[in-house]
């Protein structure tokens, strides 16, 4: 990009976990972690919890294996400009977005990511479906402590790592942003993304959710689904054993997601996307940005 090129960007959300979407078909763009975190940053840039560039998968190195399944590919970025394999609430965004430019048609779409290809249902309105693939639930025990106060936590992979607490209050995870929890390294040494969840009656919970790379969000795609296969098999239920899909309600700061685990232990989560704005940045600024 020349300082005299206006880039254009939109702004959507999922549950209100937020990202900035830069449109790049032919991955032209070398946007390094330092113009990301600037562009993510809710004063000096845009804001948003992370990032979404929209390349064709054809014209990206990590996505090039998946052209022939998937048109276009996901680079997600989280608000500090590290890059993650997967982002739940940001799929849904980006098919939304991809609906809006006019590149897809609505129904069912396919859209390369770093952990896979994933499936998508998206209408002209309403919710976005995801199938988000299989849950790894592991073994090893994992302790996550905030504020010198400690909790069990189940390792559950979706794609992307996470710690899922169980706890009486959600106000037991304290200020996030202020003290943020940890988990040993030993088992994530990528980092982590950890949530607190509490019961809400039967088929429902809540949870706050710190993100790896982004603090604490109103809101995760991925950790909603880890926690409701979490809980699923607290509560004794396992899809693939019994062949009775299980749904649960994941309440979220901003929202609430519906998770489904089917009996061939695929997970499928369903929720809004918007897209609430779209414009270009000032080549002045993007130019500062990039350097
Ligand atoms: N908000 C996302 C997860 C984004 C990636 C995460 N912070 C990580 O580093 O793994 C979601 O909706 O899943």
């Amino acid at each position: 990009m020349t300082s005299t090129q206006r880039l254009p960007f939109l702004k959507g959300h999922g549950t209100e976990n937020d990202f900035v979407i830069v449109p790049d078909p032919d991955g032209r763009l070398d946007l390094p972690a330092t113009a990301v975190a600037r562009i993510c940053d809710r004063r000096a840039g845009l804001g948003g919890d992370g990032l979404l560039r929209a390349v064709r998968s054809a014209a990206h190195p990590e996505a090039r294996a998946q052209a022939d399944e998937a048109e276009w590919f996901m680079d997600y970025r989280n608000g500090d400009g590290s890059i993650a394999e997967m982002c739940g609430n940001g799929v849904r965004v980006f098919a939304r977005y991809l609906l809006h430019a006019g590149l897809v048609e609505a129904g069912d779409l396919a859209i390369a990511t770093r952990a896979g290809v994933r499936r998508v249902h998206v209408a002209k309105t309403g919710d976005v479906t995801v199938s988000m693939g299989r849950a790894e639930l592991r073994e090893e025990s994992v302790v996550v402590t905030v504020d010198g106060r400690s909790w069990p936590a189940r390792n559950v992979n979706m794609g992307n790592p996470h710690a899922v607490a169980f706890v009486d209050d959600l106000a037991h995870a304290g200020d996030l942003l202020a003290v943020p929890p940890f988990s040993p390294a030993s088992v994530y040494p990528g980092g982590v993304n950890i949530e607190f969840v509490v019961d809400r009656g039967p088929g429902r919970v809540a949870m706050r959710v710190h993100e790896r790379g982004s603090g604490e969000t109103r809101s995760c795609g991925t950790g909603a689904c880890a926690v409701a296969v979490a809980t699923a098999r607290r509560d004794g239920a396992d899809p693939t054993q019994t062949g009775t899909p299980v749904t649960y309600t994941v309440d979220v700061l901003g929202g609430s997601l519906s998770i489904t685990e089917l009996p061939d232990g695929t997970v499928e989560m369903t929720g809004p996307a918007e897209i609430v704005a779209e414009g270009t940045f000032t080549p002045a600024w993007m130019g500062a940005a990039l350097v």
